[in-house]
């Protein structure tokens, strides 16, 4: 028995928590799929929700017993699977907010972020392979038999005993743009919220199998399995192994018998690239009925091809930021009009409201007229991790009521309104970049690189120089033999003002990509650099 005498209640069932809104679907339909995965002997397996609920409850015991209290961290590091997840809800059920990682994790960040958080326990997959953990931290693992621990945490007195709904149920670390990665701590009540709008948007039903492509430590990873468990659906985790083959992964999403993928722009290159006939099959043949994308712009050229090999299947576009988990889904049109510029973000989910305000603080109303993001929504994040300063800078007083007392999240990003208000991305506030005093914008300088003839890809960057002002630089993706570069630069001259043609031209075999599948601009600039 802990000191006090009183074991933490557990979350109470009628009240928000990620644990019981996830399985409260399943409660209902207990042999239904939860999971859907490879199974050991090469095949794949279907894990029901009771099973999961009882694996679920089964770890929770295990954790129970090592005498954690509410609001201790646990590292959760894993590839997601049924047991991972049992993992997460496990933590949710004991108000042990979880650090999800992924076995990708580079140890040197695993160990900056363990610093910060200084979690009780790292719970890694029984074949986990993560070894030189911090001493003062306590190890386990968890696998198809419960939870083996290793190293016992630290005892601790227990304060707690109840979970409530603004108890952190995660903290994702985010690499941010300064080198400290920043922990987006996120509750109970926020994730739900957010799930809730989502659920309102109707996109998909329990029928669903819901392919999810992103590492654990994304919280993309988190919103595929809320989004799948959430509606009584199937969550169909995409193993790396299969996702980084084009050929295996439709496969595997033929196998499996996916009807949704979810991921970001850049899982779908390598398969327009080499697999656009088998893509084509797989829209016509197999089950596959959405698409759902976020994390970056998907380039036009590459969502036109997507669409042409996929006639029939629903594409959205998920726009939004893990300190809200997101905001907005908006259905492409498919076919995208020919003089389509820009992707629209359309309009806060169901509960949630985007308003642009202008540098002067006022709100942007006019179509047209680019503004920030400001996000008024029930699923704001709690914070930055043992960060206020940074805290305070994104969640604002509501510029349109800021003597309400309520917050909102600064989102950091611009947009302008549509004919009829919706939302078109327009960059980040960061990288809105100045050549010369004039302000460039980087995606119409891609949109236009990308039109010449051959080019598969276009990145452009401002690039800061030592010796004098800064430089627009583009990176080109092309098919063999790569454009002319002179013939590209009067491409561009044809249409763009002078200061938004590309001074410097750089032609990559692919774009290199973060952890989380988006194109990772900081590699570009040191390419440039070299
Ligand atoms: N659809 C877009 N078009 C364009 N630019 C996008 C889109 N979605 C983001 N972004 C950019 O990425 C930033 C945010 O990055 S993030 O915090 O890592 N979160 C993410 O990427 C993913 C996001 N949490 C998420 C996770 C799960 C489900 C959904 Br639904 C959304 C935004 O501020 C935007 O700048």
């Amino acid at each position: 028995m802990s000191p006090n005498g009183a074991r933490p209640a557990r979350a109470h069932a009628a009240v928000d928590n990620l644990r019981s809104y996830l399985l409260a679907a399943g409660r209902r339909a207990p042999d239904r799929p939860a999971v859907v995965q490879p199974a050991a002997d090469g095949g794949i397996e279907t894990v029901t929700y009771g099973e999961l609920e009882r694996r679920t409850d089964d770890y929770a015991a295990r954790l129970d017993a090592l005498g954690l209290d509410v609001g201790d961290r646990v590292v959760v590091e894993s590839d997601t699977d049924a047991d991972a997840i049992a993992a997460l809800l496990a933590c949710a059920t004991l108000g042990l907010p979880f650090i999800p990682a992924s076995p990708e994790t580079p140890d040197e960040r695993l160990r900056t972020i363990m610093e910060s958080a200084e979690p009780a326990l790292h719970l890694q997959a029984a074949r986990g392979r993560r070894t030189g953990l911090p001493e003062g931290v306590g190890t386990a693992r968890f696998g198809p038999d419960g939870i083996t621990v290793e190293r016992a945490p630290a005892p601790r007195v227990r304060h707690r005993r109840a979970v409530t709904p603004v108890d952190t149920a995660y903290i994702i670390f985010t690499s941010g743009t300064t080198g400290r990665p920043k922990g987006v701590v996120m509750s109970h009540r926020g994730v739900i919220a957010f799930l809730r709008g989502a659920e309102a948007e109707e996109l998909i039903t329990a029928d669903d199998r819901v392919a999810g492509t992103s590492p654990m430590q994304f919280d993309f990873a988190l919103f595929d399995i809320g989004f799948a468990l959430s509606h009584g659906a199937a969550l169909v985790p995409v193993p790396r192994d299969r996702l980084n083959w084009p050929r295996r992964f439709l496969a595997y999403l033929r196998e499996t018998g996916a009807t949704q993928v979810d991921g970001v722009p850049s899982i779908w290159r390598p398969v327009l690239r080499h697999e656009s006939g088998l893509l084509a099959e797989l829209g016509e043949t197999a089950g596959l009925r959405g698409i759902l994308f976020s994390g970056e712009d998907f380039p036009l050229e590459e969502l036109r091809s997507l669409q042409a090999l996929l006639p029939k299947v629903r594409v959205t576009n998920a726009y939004g930021a893990t300190e809200t988990m997101a905001a907005s889904f908006t259905e492409v049109p498919n076919p995208l009009p020919p003089d389509t510029e820009r992707l629209s973000i359309g309009r806060a989910h169901a509960g949630a409201e985007m308003t642009l305000i202008g540098p002067d603080g006022e709100p942007v109303d006019e179509p047209g007229a680019v503004g920030e993001i400001y996000l008024r929504t029930p699923s704001l994040f709690s914070g930055y991790w043992d960060d206020p300063e940074a805290t305070r800078r994104t969640l604002v007083p509501d510029p349109l009521d800021p003597r309400s007392g309520r917050l909102v999240f600064r989102s950091g990003d611009l947009a302008s309104r549509g004919a009829d208000g919706e939302l078109f991305f327009r960059g980040r506030a960061d990288s809105q970049v100045q050549i010369r005093g004039n302000r460039v914008e980087l995606g119409e300088v891609e949109r236009r690189v990308a039109r010449f003839p051959g080019v598969t890809g276009a990145v452009a960057m401002v690039l800061p120089r030592e010796d004098g002002d800064p430089r627009l630089h583009a990176f080109v993706t092309a098919a063999a033999p790569g454009p002319d570069q002179k013939e590209l630069i009067a491409f561009c001259r044809a249409a763009l003002p002078g200061y938004m043609v590309p001074q410097g031209l750089h032609v990559v075999e692919r774009f290199p990509l973060t952890v989380n599948g988006k194109v990772d601009r900081a590699a570009l600039t040191a390419l440039a650099a070299s």
